[in-house]
């Protein structure tokens, strides 16, 4: 498995933005979506191409079009929903498999409450999106459901990870690609990332 922390410069000036201590709703959650746009850009890199003939302006011409399996873009809730927008940007033709999940604020262990998948799952690729991988318990309790449906191949997309997550899931996931717009720097005492965002699923959705 391999991480990917997304260096490019839109990305990294985006990033830094949403860290700041005032951001508003608004302002948070267009970011969320961007950044979120950005990283699928990245995940979706090595799709496969093939050529076809196609009728162009001047006659026939080689075209190419993406073949293999189609997507299902799986956002964890609540603060998935914050980065789906920019997701579908780009696949809007993408199906949607929702994943309900939140951490226990004592145990820091993911409680499940929401599931609802493509049928077709085991025939798609996965980008689970979620803007934090903190101590990676979501993320992998979320690649273990896709992995029961047969989906096999996932991609994580996050805008922050901490280094404890990522550790968490290559060590039970290690086929499951990680992108992210930065690996922050440890979690605090209560599972928080730091620098971090503060708490996304609250900026997002406007609760704090
Ligand atoms: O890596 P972990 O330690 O599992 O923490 C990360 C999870 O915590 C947050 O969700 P939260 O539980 O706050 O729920 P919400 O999205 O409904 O706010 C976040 O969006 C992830 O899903
Ligand atoms: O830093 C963190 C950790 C978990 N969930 C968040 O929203 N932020
Ligand atoms: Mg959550």
């Amino acid at each position: 498995m391999s991480v990917f922390e997304i260096k490019h410069p839109l990305v990294q000036h985006k990033i830094s933005l949403m860290r700041g201590k005032n951001m508003s709703t608004r302002s948070f959650r267009q970011l969320a979506a961007e950044v979120g746009c950005l990283l699928t850009y990245e995940a979706t890199k090595n799709l496969e191409l093939e050529d076809f003939q196609m009728e162009g302006w001047d006659g026939q011409l080689t075209g190419q079009r993406l073949v293999g399996k189609k997507a299902t873009v799986v956002p964890i809730l609540r603060a998935g929903i914050g980065m789906l927008d920019g997701v579908l940007e780009l696949m809007p033709s993408a199906k949607i498999s929702v994943v309900g999940l939140y951490r226990d604020e004592e145990t820091l262990e993911p409680v499940t409450y929401f599931e609802k998948l493509t049928s077709d799952i085991s025939e798609r690729m996965a980008l689970i999106i979620d803007p934090m991988l903190a101590t990676g318990g979501s993320m992998n309790k979320t690649i273990e459901l896709l992995k029961e449906a047969g989906c096999n191949d996932i991609r994580a997309l996050v805008l922050v990870a901490a280094p404890e997550g990522i550790a968490k899931v290559q060590e039970a996931h290690p086929d499951v690609d990680i992108y992210t717009a930065s690996i922050d720097d440890h979690l605090n005492e209560d599972g928080y990332i730091i620098p971090g965002l503060g708490d996304a699923g609250d900026k997002i959705f406007g609760t704090k």
